[in-house]
């Protein structure tokens, strides 16, 4: 029987196969971040442990730090200042290398790893951080584990891992314009729901994927997880070979290594005769610009769409319910129009260059709405010097948005960027949680060119119209 990508990559670094359901599997790259690693390191320093593979782990802070533009960013908060200079006596004892917080190309382990090339197809990377599975846009094995299994990956760059099933998702048709691989994830989490994906490791296959780049890939796989899976994979194809040779020069300039490369990557795929254990397909030629009403990823809506009727009480009711009171929401009313008090764009979904380009497109010579703030967060140095020499850092700024340093931010608010009760903020983050950006805070979720429209009109718009590119 023919094999999945997914079950070719797990074979490829099964070390020990433990029982049915178990392996012991190697992880070519570890890469860390200030919130979820200290325990980690605490377990290794008292069983007198070391890393055993440094080379192979990467740490970043990403989640605490402040992104006011300051020359030298000081984290004033004791805990989080205590997180961030844990993380450098950890790495400097373990010999781990650093984006530590006032290295240039610091920013958020999702977005610097495959910046740098540090990721490659056929790859398994571990973080203790719940969208590793981004790296499945490039053929890669990610996924996310917790602070113990942090400690088990340290000290043997092995994991005891639990087998996931396959599911496929085919995605045909032609990707309308304006339509983003941000509205096709929401689209697609809202019809299998938050938990669709749960134990599986989706592959994506289908013609549409021709008409996404690696960056919108990215987010494609970054918020698969909000389908709960376990993973996210693309099969590697031009697209991403080209993408990998920009970023490692070491293999595009050595004619060996990349014949070695190239016949390595086209195998990785999945067998025709390869069974999946669950398959879904959806047409995307109609899909709209998606925006989340709830509380939920997969309480998101077409830009056109009304938030649900109140039906008759069943579990999907009670949660629209719920969700519906904390974002004020009455059903049955529009999206369009409903107004906003806060832009934020970024995160590891949605801070990268190709993003920051499509606000810009959409903001043009506008300003930001009256009574509106809006906040752009690089995901990374290299992003935000990126956009500064592409003169999209200054535009922002003359438009009236903060440009601020990169970091998680206002995705999860765990630093100073944190908004107040009832503000509603549009934002091009994954998680639309209670509380995620500030406690009684309201977060819609869309792609950065439907924020851009949100922060200059100052309510939730189709930036298509905007545009005068749709009726
Ligand atoms: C802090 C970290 C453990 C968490 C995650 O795992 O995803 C965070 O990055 C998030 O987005 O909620
Ligand atoms: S940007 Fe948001 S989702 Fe991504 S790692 Fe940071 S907190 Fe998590």
């Amino acid at each position: 029987m023919g094999k999945t990508l997914y079950q070719k990559l797990v074979g490829s670094h099964t070390v020990a196969k433990l029982d049915a359901d178990n392996v012991l599997l190697f992880a070519d790259l570890h890469l860390m971040n200030e919130y979820t690693s200290p325990q980690a390191f605490a377990g290794l320093e008292e069983r007198g442990l070391m890393t055993l593979m440094p080379g192979q782990n990467v740490s970043t802070v990403s989640h605490i730090i402040p992104t006011k533009p300051q020359a030298i960013r000081v984290i004033a908060d004791g805990p989080s200042a205590l997180q961030a200079s844990n993380l450098k006596r950890n790495c400097d004892r373990h010999g781990i290398p650093l984006f530590d917080t006032n290295d240039v190309w610091q920013g958020i382990e999702h977005v610097i790893a495959p910046e740098h090339g540090m990721v490659r197809p056929g790859m398994v990377i571990i973080c203790g951080d719940s969208h590793t599975t981004t790296y499945g846009a490039l053929g890669a094995l990610g996924f996310g584990i917790g602070t113990t299994e942090v400690e088990h990956v340290l000290a043997t760059q092995t994991l005891v891992y639990r087998l996931a099933g396959n599911m496929r998702i085919r995605l045909d048709g032609e990707i309308p314009s304006g339509t983003t691989a941000k509205d096709i994830i929401l689209m697609i989490i809202s019809r299998i729901s938050a938990q669709g994906a749960r134990g599986y490791v989706v592959e994506y296959t289908g013609s549409a994927l021709k008409g996404l780049s690696t960056e919108a890939r990215f987010t494609l796989c970054n918020m698969t997880v909000e389908a709960g899976a376990r993973g996210a994979l693309i099969a590697p194809d031009d697209v991403t070979t080209q993408y990998i040779l920009a970023k490692c020069p070491d293999i595009a300039e050595n004619p060996a290594w990349l014949a070695q490369a190239r016949e390595h990557w086209s195998t990785l795929h999945s067998d025709n005769d390869a069974v999946f254990d669950v398959e879904h397909s959806f047409d995307v030629s109609a899909v709209e610009p998606y925006v989340t009403w709830g509380t939920s990823p997969d309480q998101a809506i077409p830009i056109s769409g009304r938030t649900p009727l109140v039906g008759d009480a069943n579990v999907e009711d009670q949660a629209n319910e719920r969700a519906r009171r904390y974002t004020m929401l009455a059903p049955d009313s529009a999206i369009d129009g409903v107004k906003i008090d806060h832009v934020f764009i970024g995160s590891c979904t949605n801070g990268r260059i190709e993003d920051l380009r499509a606000v810009i497109d959409v903001v043009g010579d506008r300003k930001v709405a009256d009574g509106v703030r809006a906040m752009v967060v690089p995901g990374s140095g290299a992003v935000r010097a990126q956009a500064e020499q592409e003169g999209i850092a200054d535009k922002l700024i003359a438009a009236g948005f903060e440009w601020r340093k990169p970091g998680c931010s206002m995705c999860l608010a765990m630093n100073d960027d944190v908004l107040a009760p009832g503000v509603r903020c549009a934002s091009t983050t994954n998680r639309n949680f209670e509380g995620r950006q500030g406690r009684g805070a309201i977060t819609h979720l869309m792609s950065p060119a439907m924020a851009a429209a949100a922060a200059v009109t100052g309510k939730i718009t189709d930036f298509r119209k905007l545009l005068g590119s749709h009726e």
